[in-house]
């Protein structure tokens, strides 16, 4: 045995707490009690997620920004063939949906702080690059607070600018970024296109990634309708509780959202769009039959019980903390899916997305203890969706993030407005105290 296995041992063995003890002091593992149901910590103006009636009783899953329907907002949208990203940003952040001269006026004051501090790219961007898109965009935020003479300002109205310059700039974080990384990793050729004023944040992300900057109307489309999709989601899931913790010991924007980046992409919560995608891949290079549903269901089980893919005993894409007979995001991205495919020939795989979508809950449902049903979550279609749109698996969580943002930003604001309480819950010791030994006694 070396000598850090033998320190490893003794350092798993005091770090393990009884299982039981948790039941014993009532502590609610994942701040989630017996059912699954979220501890209370916190009110929000911002977003609601409907799971169950009145009664109890599951129902299909609603999301609503601001008390508005994410289904009413994106059927208008598709239906008028407008960009809604920008839209849906004021409505988060003001509150209120913007008039038409309030919109124009807000897609103005964006599209002009899209612009990084002078040499960013060169001196921060472009140096030191990681394969890790997520952890180089957190590494351009804290650098970025060194330009920003007022980064530990946090009244309202400073935070309100800090935000917005957040949410122009992070698209130009995550394409340039990954560039870098294509180009000194994959030694690509490197491609630093400048976003364009007149074009909508999803236009840009596809003119910035591609060496032409071209793009089709509804390609932008489509990733407008995932970016709105991806924007918020209450103050419990993990970044933007993470968000509320860290705002509340009064820190600067620049490491809040730093910290929140860093939540977002742990496989469990946004990173799981990457894990789906290779997890499906995963799946196509181990069946022999796409249609055979014994099969796959096989292979699943053997995904839940650690034998296949990365161990983990995880389905990616399946599951979620609130959702229970559906989440309504995945449910806007299929409708969105069987359209593309058809365009793009892509029937098949589409077919196996289904089938597993299908058959994971069950399997779950039949091998873990669940108190809810299992339904497939927004991870689960989202690297589908990109992957027809030919971006790279690198970049599907910063996509995540470069929507989010908007959530985490009015999130902080929210808890700025209202809180000014630093967030400390307790933990109970269940060690008995000791005397102290002397070194030469030990
Ligand atoms: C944007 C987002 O963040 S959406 C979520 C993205 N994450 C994923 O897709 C990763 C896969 N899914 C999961 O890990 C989980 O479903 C989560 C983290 C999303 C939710 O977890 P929970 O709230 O604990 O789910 P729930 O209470 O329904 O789980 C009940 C049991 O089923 C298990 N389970 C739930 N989903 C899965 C899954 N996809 N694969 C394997 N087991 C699962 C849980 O581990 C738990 O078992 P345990 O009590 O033995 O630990
Ligand atoms: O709410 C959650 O726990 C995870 C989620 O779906 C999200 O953050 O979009």
């Amino acid at each position: 045995m070396n000598l850090l296995n033998k320190h490893q041992e003794k350092m798993i063995k005091n770090s393990q707490i009884p299982s039981e003890f948790y039941k014993e002091y009532n502590v609610k593992k994942g701040l989630r009690d017996l059912e699954g149901k979220g501890v209370l910590a916190g009110l929000t103006n911002i977003s609601a997620i409907h799971s169950f009636d009145e009664d109890g009783k599951q129902i299909p899953g609603i999301l609503e920004y601001r008390a508005y329907n994410i289904k009413d907002i994106v059927d208008d949208l598709r239906r008028e063939g407008r960009f809604g990203f920008e839209e849906v940003t004021y409505l988060l952040l003001f509150g209120e949906l913007p008039t038409a001269d309030d919109l124009k006026e807000f897609q103005d004051i964006l599209a002009h702080k899209r612009i990084l501090p002078e040499f960013f790219v060169r001196e921060t961007i472009l140096t030191n690059p990681s394969s890790d898109v997520m952890n180089s965009m957190s590494r351009c935020l804290l650098a970025l607070a060194s330009y920003d003479d007022k980064a530990e300002d946090i009244s309202i109205e400073n935070v309100l600018e800090q935000s917005l310059n957040l949410i122009a700039n992070f698209p130009l974080l995550a394409i340039y970024t990954f560039q870098a990384y294509s180009h000194y990793r994959k030694e690509e050729s490197l491609y630093i296109h400048y976003p364009d004023l007149t074009l909508s944040t999803a236009e840009n992300i596809l003119r910035m990634l591609r060496p032409d900057c071209q793009y089709t109307d509804t390609e932008a489309k489509v990733l407008d309708i995932a970016l709105i999709l991806h924007m918020e989601h209450g103050g419990g899931n993990n970044s933007t509780f993470t968000t509320h913790v860290v705002t509340s010991s009064g820190t600067d924007t620049y490491a809040t959202i730093a910290a929140a980046l860093s939540s977002l992409k742990g496989p469990k919560h946004g990173g799981a769009n990457i894990k789906a995608a290779k997890m499906l891949e995963n799946i196509k290079q181990n069946i022999s039959n796409y249609h055979d549903e014994a099969e796959i269901e096989d292979y699943l089980y053997k995904i839940l019980n650690k034998e296949a893919f990365d161990q983990q005993g995880l389905i990616y894409g399946i599951g979620h903390a609130i959702y229970t007979i559906s989440d309504p995001r995945f449910e806007v991205f299929k409708s969105y899916v069987a359209s593309l495919v058809k365009e793009k020939g892509m029937e098949e795989e589409f077919e196996l997305y289904e089938r597993v979508a299908r058959l994971a809950p069950k399997v779950i449902s039949d091998h873990r203890k669940t108190y809810k049903t299992i339904s497939p979550n927004i991870d689960f279609y989202s690297g589908f969706v990109y992957k027809i749109l030919g971006i790279p698996q690198e970049l599907f969580t910063p996509l995540f993030a470069i929507a989010r943002v908007v959530g985490w930003l009015t999130h902080r604001i929210e808890e700025l407005i209202n809180m000014n309480k630093i967030i400390r819950p307790a933990y109970e010791s269940v060690l008995e105290s000791k005397n102290y030994v002397k070194l030469e006694d030990r």
